[in-house]
């Protein structure tokens, strides 16, 4: 079976707060071409998670989505999904670990007690094949399977809850797959090696994935394509190493100065000054970004910029296309 494409529209979410209902994603576009892997990267707070919950249909009051669609070949618009067809779809189409899911765990049954549970209420009709293949992903990952799935949570470390709650998300065979902060937990080197085995199991089920991370180093070396989340939009889209090696954005361009593994250069490695805005900061107007770019026009205070897809690249960016030296003086900050 080919991978299924996801194509979100003009997606929006909204959180009820004091000063009212205020966006936490607004007017989001992201297309997850068939087979690829996309990471989405950005600071706390820029929406990545509420994006994911989305894929899923699952965001919770007080947030509620407000607008859009989320299209999945095979199963149509997972926002229009309801009661059991819903129930049925989070799991066996979409399959996710969401962020914390080493705490989701529940406490008082085996691993391999809430794994056939879940196989039960997906209808899995060959349990035994079930808990084998979740004995060969434990393995995969560096853990004696058997024993995990006889083991009680409090049993396992962070790191071993979180690779059990990978091996829930891939152990339905489900084409998409979202994982939000999948390795957090992990140490550098045992982070490789989950980054490496989803990359693996990936391209063996023929998935199509969507990593959620702020880590911009571990998503370069695991995806394909790449979103950049900031103040709940997404403001560079595109193919990873292109976006990485050649980033049009003035916030991906900070993302990438910030992180010493990228530059190559610890004393190059420049922390992005300011604060991303939380929901009661984020402009009513003009660009979510304009208080910490270094190319800030007049024009930014008042428009917010539309995100312009060229050669497969999106960009929401008034400055972009524009030599730095077209930039008169006076629109410098
Ligand atoms: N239950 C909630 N009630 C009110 N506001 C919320 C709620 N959940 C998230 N938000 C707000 O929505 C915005 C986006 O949050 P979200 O968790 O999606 O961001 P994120 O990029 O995933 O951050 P992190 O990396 O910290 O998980 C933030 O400003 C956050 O404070």
């Amino acid at each position: 079976m080919e991978a299924p494409g996801v194509r979100i529209r003009d997606l929006t979410v909204v959180y009820k707060t004091p000063a009212g209902e205020l966006p936490a994603v607004r007017g989001v576009d992201l297309t997850l071409a068939p087979g690829t892997i996309t990471g989405v990267v950005g600071e706390s707070g820029s929406g990545k998670s509420t994006l994911a919950f989305s894929l899923l249909n699952a965001v919770q009051p007080p947030g509620r989505i407000a607008a859009g669609s989320v299209e999945i070949d095979g199963l149509g618009d997972v926002l229009a999904l309801r009661g059991e067809d819903l129930r049925r779809a989070r799991g066996r189409e979409v399959g996710y670990v969401f962020q914390a899911a080493q705490n989701s765990l529940n406490p008082l049954k085996t691993i391999g007690k809430q794994l056939l549970d879940l196989g039960r209420s997906h209808d899995v009709e060959d349990l035994r094949a079930l808990v084998r293949d979740a004995r060969d992903l434990l393995a995969r990952m560096g853990m004696d399977g058997a024993r995990v799935l006889d083991s009680y949570q409090h049993e396992l470390s962070g790191g071993m809850r979180q690779r059990v709650g990978i091996m829930l998300a891939l152990v339905l065979n489900a084409k998409v797959v979202v994982l939000d902060e999948p390795t957090t937990a992990l140490d550098m080197i045992t982070q490789a090696t989950i980054l490496r085995i989803i990359r693996e199991v990936h391209e063996e089920r023929a998935l199509t994935t969507l990593v959620i991370t702020h880590d911009v180093g571990a998503v370069a070396e695991v995806a394909d394509d790449l979103a950049v989340m900031y103040g709940g939009r997404v403001v560079e889209h595109g193919p990873v190493t292109e976006v990485l090696g050649d980033a049009r954005h003035p916030y991906t361009r900070g993302l990438i100065r910030a992180i010493p593994r990228l530059t190559g250069d610890l004393s190059l490695a420049r922390a992005l000054p300011g604060r991303p805005p939380t929901l009661g900061t984020l402009p009513a107007q003009g660009c979510v970004f304009r208080e910490r770019c270094e190319r800030r026009m007049d024009v930014c205070e008042t428009d917010d910029p539309a995100a312009v897809t060229r050669d497969g690249r999106t960009v929401a960016c008034h400055a972009t296309g524009r030599p730095l030296e077209l930039v008169g003086r006076e629109e410098l900050v």
